[in-house]
């Protein structure tokens, strides 16, 4: 499976540096389409809204920190519903698909795509696509309608199931075609959005009249452009419980010690924001931040020290944090999931077992650690309330812009208004926290942990920060 990062669509430019990364639309390859008034226009509950339309031209910038000469720089097309729409509501058949692992609020928005083209267009012919992208060409499908999904919201996982592997695009635009589909609602991660994009380009290169829309989803907050992803905040509420029993375990025995592993492939989202928002945590590891174990200013260095000075200690631990150290020590072989993704080694066990071995051999501190390992009880959760309007959110902001005739887009709050962003942008690389920012230094300074870089990194980088020139500002990206 080849990343795509091929433009959809020529960015538009306009004065002082103006720069509009716009998303496709239907008119783009199909000539002459008609349009229709938005019967959001006699809705009871939105008729009254005063400016509800967006204007067509309204665009949201990408960077909000400027100076007084910055060039005006990235915008992105802004979401919300629009004067004219490109579908009859009776002539719309949507169906949505989830993709990738679970997270929290994948039922919401499934919920809240049925009810908002119910309520808001008059749409009532929906269909679940039963467990991921293969559902599409190898299993049945799930009317979806405003009673079915009522209640969803309440329970977690997804009710049309989901799955890892099985993008086969033009077997899934057979499908989509011979169906009479004309939207495509795909809700998925960074790996979801890449077969949406090859799906959208394939449906152009056929010339059909079918949006797609993709909602991204991510427990690990890795796609970027966007502000978070939904799910992450329920993530981190979750992790609490599990940080707050393994600090009680820790504090409750002598020389105690929590360690708990939350997810986090390649980004330690969750476990920066678990650490930080709990307090608890005296060394949160994440995959983009290297540490070491023994020697001076290593890992069983540190666990000593706060053992002598509290008597207990909680660690957390990113799931993807420490795998170099890892298969140094077991000989792996590289293994994969269906998907492509690095299966990763349990990094919590095999380094709660390092830390005992240490301090076994040391013969001078008795230890007591436990670990506690809740990824997928976090992940299982239904959404909590914060995650639940931005699910609401979403799933209208994707709405909308499918029935304007939008498509090959993502959705999502760009800082904090919603925007169409093209695919290209969402799955040319992985957002990432970036450790020389200052929300990792807070970090490092609420657990007062090592920065586990080693006098020789340091002067490395001192070296490269003479030669860089300073006060520029960032382009406008989130960390
Ligand atoms: N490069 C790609 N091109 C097309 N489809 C892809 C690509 N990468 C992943 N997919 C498909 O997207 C789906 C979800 O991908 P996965 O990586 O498991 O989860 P996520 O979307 O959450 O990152 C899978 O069905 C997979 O086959
Ligand atoms: O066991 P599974 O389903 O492969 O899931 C494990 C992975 O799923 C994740 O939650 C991320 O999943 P996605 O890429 O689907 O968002 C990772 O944190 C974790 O490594
Ligand atoms: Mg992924």
């Amino acid at each position: 499976m080849e990343n795509s990062v091929v433009e959809d669509k020529p960015n538009i430019t306009g004065p002082a540096g103006y720069v509009l990364e716009d998303v496709p639309h239907l008119s783009d390859y199909i000539p002459d389409l008609p349009t229709y008034t938005n019967p959001l226009q006699y809705n009871p509950s939105y008729a009254f809204v005063k400016q509800y339309f967006v204007n067509v031209d309204d665009t949201v910038a990408q960077k909000i920190v400027v100076h007084k000469d910055s060039p005006r720089g990235t915008h992105f097309r802004r979401a919300g519903p629009r004067q004219k729409v490109y579908f009859k509501s009776d002539e719309v058949l949507a169906c949505i698909v989830t993709c990738g692992g679970l997270c929290p609020g994948l039922n919401t928005v499934i919920r809240e795509i049925v009810c908002g083209l119910h309520y808001m267009y008059g749409v009532n012919k929906v269909l679940g696509i039963e467990g991921g992208y293969r559902g599409f060409y190898a299993r049945n499908t799930i009317p979806l309608t405003p009673k079915v999904v009522n209640d969803i919201h309440k329970r977690g996982g997804t009710i049309i199931g989901t799955s890892r592997g099985g993008h086969d695009t033009s077997k899934i635009v057979d499908s989509i075609q011979d169906r009479g589909i004309n939207l495509v609602y795909v809700i998925g991660g960074d790996g979801t959005q890449k077969g949406a994009a090859a799906i959208f380009q394939e449906i152009r290169r056929r010339g059909l009249k079918v949006s797609v829309a993709g909602i991204p989803k991510t427990i690990d907050n890795d796609i970027p452009v966007i502000d978070r992803s939904f799910g992450f905040d329920t993530a981190v509420e979750e992790a609490q419980r599990a940080i707050n029993a393994a600090h009680v375990e820790s504090e409750s025995m002598e020389n105690g010690i929590g360690f708990v592993k939350l997810m986090g492939r390649y980004s330690g989202f969750i476990a920066m924001y678990a650490t930080l928002a709990s307090r608890d945590v005296d060394c949160c590891l994440i995959p983009e931040s290297p540490f070491y174990l023994e020697g001076p200013g290593g890992l069983f260095q540190y666990i000593e020290k706060k053992l002598k000075e509290n008597g207990h200690m909680v660690i957390v631990i990113a799931e993807g944090a420490g795998q170099e150290l890892l298969s140094e020590c077991i000989r792996t072989m590289d293994q994969q999931d269906a998907s492509g993704n690095k299966l990763l080694q349990d990094v919590g066990l095999w380094m709660s077992h390092e830390i005992k071995d240490h301090f076994a051999k040391l013969n001078k501190m008795t230890i007591n650690l436990k670990y506690i390992d809740p990824t997928y009880m976090i992940r299982a959760v239904p959404s909590n309330a914060s995650d639940n309007v931005y699910c609401t959110l979403l799933a209208h902001s994707a709405t909308h812009g499918a029935m304007a005739g939008y498509t090959g887009f993502t959705v999502g709050p760009v800082n904090g208004r919603h925007a169409y962003i093209p695919f290209q942008r969402v799955i040319e690389r992985q957002n990432k926290v970036v450790i020389t920012d200052r929300m990792w230094a807070r970090l490092l300074s609420s657990t007062n942990q090592p920065s586990f870089v080693k006098p020789e990194d340091v002067l490395q980088d001192k070296k490269k920060k003479e030669e860089r020139p300073h006060s520029k500002l960032l382009n406008g990206e989130k960390c």
